[in-house]
């Protein structure tokens, strides 16, 4: 017993803060080691200033040795290397060429040689929330290809951002503040240019008064692994509740170490992104006020409360999503719900039982598609099935399918306010916390989570979701969708995905492969729904 909990304390993912400690406790290096701690990573720091500060007051820096702060970092690395780091307060700027430098060199061969990457998120401090002037001056030019993401608010988005080399901010008079929205944006892709990385502009504090009635963060998303190249090379607006409290010390600080320890577990960027304002969104909700001055975030583990989570727009010239619609709710259990490709192998597992099926057609001719969509969409009739088309969304509407399933992509072509309203079931596909989002912000009829397993039936540009992942999807969603897991389940891994609760589970090659398809179909159906669901 001993021993396991030892290796599971050890086994924690080490992320780093290297940032300036807040005597009052509220942020800087407290709120980070708080943070990382909270949401199930091992801390280390790297320290480069002391404040002696209060809830009201900033009354001295001051900064460690250039020795002590090339120390903390090159020990640290030695024995406890990092997956994530959060960079905060920098004291001066020769810390900041030091560093750059460090993370070229040093980081970058620690990285080439132990094969990974290591997500570095900066906030570039610059005030302190009593206003105090932390340090403003700051050039941050040399971490430019350093970094992942930059995390400024409008204030410091309008200090760091080199306005005079885009004609239409200055054009707006914006050469020291930025008020309207677009110009928000445009400083924002302009600073993700200059330094050549991600940003995510927070309109947390009450600044222009388009920010003032939610909490609306801008997110320049550049190239990223790992997710859909369709929600790369985008800017989103991602709009959470606003809490309307002053104990708001330290809300940057916990948001750029969550993301750092949410992206040092393994999820991508877009999901570490939301994952970390809801938790900020939560301890503002929970916050308290130890001093005088503004108070502080409590710490609420990993959020899993859907209220907490922003809605996310897309503020590119891009396509983007209808508001409001809502498609026919599904209250019975889909069951095991098999996905194929041809007439007789879907025909013998109606057969067999199949009460939800899926005819998923990746190529032929266009008249012989129709020819056998409009079979299909009998056969499911015949059965009292819910059938389901996948992609020929046309074709479905013309045919009255009970449902079409959808991808992401899919999502921004197809028309969604015709599917509604002829009463027609949606399935929506999700890889991620911010697909998941996506989805729910068009209410379907079922969300899909894939792909948990590894699987051969189709290449993903995303890594198996596990099963970890799968039990935090039902528990954000699971109580307002029907939930099917998707993506390399056969027999051996059917208990374990019945014991995240997620209601129901699709499946290819489980059949397609089997020697006797309506056999298997009946096998795995009578597991599945003899399994019990707790562990
Ligand atoms: C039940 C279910 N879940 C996910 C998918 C995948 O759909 P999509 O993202 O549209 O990808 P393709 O199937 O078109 O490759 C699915 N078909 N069914
Ligand atoms: C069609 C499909 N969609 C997925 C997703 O994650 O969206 S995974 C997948 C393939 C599932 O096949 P198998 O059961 O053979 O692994
Ligand atoms: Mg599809």
């Amino acid at each position: 017993m001993a021993n396991s909990t030892l290796s599971s304390s050890v086994n924690k993912p080490i992320v780093w803060t290297i940032a300036g400690s807040d005597s009052g406790g509220g942020a800087g290096i407290q709120a980070d080691l708080l943070t990382i701690h909270d949401l199930g990573c091992h801390p280390c720091s790297a320290i480069t200033c002391l404040t002696a500060q209060s809830s009201v007051a900033v009354n001295l820096v001051e900064a460690v040795s250039p020795q002590m702060f090339q120390s903390q970092l090159d020990t640290l690395l030695h024995d406890l290397p990092p997956v994530a780091i959060k960079i905060g307060l920098l004291a001066n700027q020769s810390q900041v060429v030091m560093l750059a430098s460090w993370l070229k060199k040093r980081l970058a061969e620690y990285c080439k040689q132990a094969g990974i990457e290591v997500s570095v998120i900066l906030d570039p401090v610059m005030f302190a929330t009593c206003g105090d002037n932390l340090n403003s001056t700051l050039d941050f030019s040399p971490f430019k290809s350093l970094l992942t993401l930059i995390t400024p608010n409008i204030t410091e988005l309008a200090a760091l951002v080199d306005i005079k080399a885009k004609p239409a901010l200055a054009m707006s008079g914006a050469e020291s503040t930025l008020v309207d929205q677009a110009d928000c944006v445009l400083a924002a892709e302009l600073l993700s240019e200059q330094l050549n990385c991600h940003v995510l502009a927070k309109g947390g504090d009450l600044g222009p008064t388009w920010l003032r009635d939610c909490a609306q963060d801008i997110f320049v998303c550049r190239e990223e692994k790992g997710i859909s190249t369709l929600h790369q090379g985008r800017t989103f607006l991602l709009s959470g509740p606003r809490i309307n409290s002053d104990n708001t010390h330290g809300s940057g600080c916990t948001l750029s170490s969550a993301i750092a320890s949410v992206m040092g577990q393994g999820y991508v960027l877009h999901d570490a992104i939301v994952i970390a304002k809801a938790y900020v969104t939560a301890g503002i909700a929970a916050s308290f006020q130890p001093g005088s001055g503004a108070g502080t975030l409590a710490r609420t583990s990993w959020p899993s409360d859907l209220t907490l989570y922003p809605s996310i727009s897309v503020l590119d010239s891009g396509p983007s999503l209808p508001g409001s619609i809502k498609f026919k709710p599904i209250v019975e259990r889909l069951g095991l719900y098999p996905v194929v490709a041809d007439l007789t192998l879907l025909h013998s597992l109606l057969e067999a039982g199949a009460k939800t099926i899926q005819l998923r057609i990746k190529d032929g001719l266009t008249d012989d598609i129709e020819q056998q969509i409009c079979s299909a969409i009998q056969l499911g009739r015949d059965y009292k099935a819910k059938l389901f088309i996948n992609d020929h969304w046309q074709l479905a509407l013309k045919h009255g399918a009970y449902g079409i399933h959808l991808g992401q992509e899919d999502l921004y072509t197809a028309d969604l306010t015709k599917i509604a309203s002829a009463d027609i079931a949606l399935g929506v596909s999700s890889h991620s916390y911010f697909e998941l989002l996506i989805a729910h912000q068009i209410a379907p009829s079922y969300i899909a989570l894939g792909h948990i397993f590894p699987t051969t039936t189709k290449v993903m540009p995303s890594k198996p979701q596990g099963l970890n992942k799968l039990r935090q999807y039902v528990e954000l969603l699971g109580s307002h969708y029907p939930l099917v897991a998707i993506g390399g389940i056969d027999e051996s891994k059917l208990e374990a995905v019945k014991h995240t609760r997620v209601h129901d589970i699709a499946v290819v090659r489980a059949l397609t492969q089997a020697e006797d398809p309506a056999g298997a179909f009946r096998m795995l159906t009578q597991k599945w729904e003899t399994y019990d669901a707790t562990e």
